[in-house]
């Protein structure tokens, strides 16, 4: 599979987030609760450099609520805090705000020690693109407060969003690209909408919605689209599921291309469940290949 995303972006990119970085304490990861580790930076834990990160698994209202637990252990497993978010809940927001102020005292009290001024601790969101930056932003943001330019190597004078009294938030997110070269990343990104639909055959990406729900959610596919399990070849599968849903063209027959957005969009808008694509076993074992 090829994929252009083109390396000048990337290494712009990389770039903007070095100087970012450099501005603040510790960063908040975004990933997608579907695919934690598919929708996760590629170069970001080179980027970082020790910098302590904590990470949202957002969209956990799209994604199955147990593999979500199982991604929060693993990550626990690491040392990491890792927080599902459904942006929509305002306790998840005060949960996010309540462990980033904790993390942020932390690297403070550090400062303090080395006799450093009090001052908030500052934090930046990066994530890959549509993971949900912009959006979390929003619902953190009260107050724009002061701010902060000439500062070397940063070329637009940089905004803080005050969160609380002790926390500050960078206004713009750093956004780094997903990991490509796998096929199987690639899928699952173009699965929930993450990468363009132009990058992968739509047919395809249907297809391998379908195989992933036939393996481990049989019962939605049944539940959706009346599909048994014993219908298993994939162009039978999408003769059904085109019959069911009215994906028929003049004479009668099924459009498969119609029927492979029908999947999509079923998946996207939940109208299929709520599942995810990745567990940490079978990243886990799939890394190990
Ligand atoms: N269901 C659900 N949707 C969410 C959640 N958070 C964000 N979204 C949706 O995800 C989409 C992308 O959100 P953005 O905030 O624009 O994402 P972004 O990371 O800023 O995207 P870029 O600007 O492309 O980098 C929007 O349609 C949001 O409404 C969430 O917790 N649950």
């Amino acid at each position: 599979m090829t994929i252009q995303w083109f390396p000048g972006h990337m290494a712009k990119a990389k770039r903007e987030v070095e100087e970012k970085l450099k501005l603040v304490d510790f960063i908040i990861e975004l990933v997608d609760a579907r695919a934690p580790y598919s929708s996760q930076n590629p170069m970001l834990h080179q980027v970082l450099n020790q910098k302590t990160k904590m990470v949202l698994l957002m969209k956990k209202d799209l994604a199955d609520a147990q593999v979500t637990e199982q991604w929060v252990e693993w990550y626990k497993e690491q040392g990491i805090i890792a927080l599902p978010v459904d942006v929509q809940q305002q306790k998840d927001i005060q949960t996010v705000v309540q462990q980033a102020k904790e993390l942020g005292n932390e690297k403070l009290e550090k400062l303090r020690k080395k006799g450093v001024r009090p001052r908030p601790a500052r934090a930046m969101i990066i994530g890959i693109p549509n993971v949900g930056k912009s959006t979390l932003i929003n619902r953190l943001a009260k107050k724009k407060i002061a701010k902060i330019g000439d500062k070397p190597g940063v070329t637009q004078a940089q905004q803080w969003i005050k969160v609380k009294k002790d926390f500050e938030l960078l206004d713009t997110p750093g956004i780094l690209w997903p990991k490509f070269e796998d096929e199987i990343v690639g899928y699952r990104l173009a699965s929930i909408g993450t990468i363009k639909d132009n990058i992968l055959p739509i047919p395809d990406v249907a297809a391998f919605i379908i195989r992933f729900l036939q393996t481990h959610y049989p019962s939605l596919l049944l539940e959706r689209y009346d599909l048994p399990p014993s219908i298993e070849e994939m162009g039978e599968v999408f003769e059904h599921i085109g019959e069911k849903r009215g994906c028929l063209e003049s004479g009668g027959k099924v459009n498969f291309d119609k029927v492979a957005d029908v999947i999509i969009r079923d998946l996207r808008s939940n109208k299929l469940g709520a599942i995810t694509l990745e567990t940490p076993a079978v990243v886990e074992q799939e890394e190990t290949e």
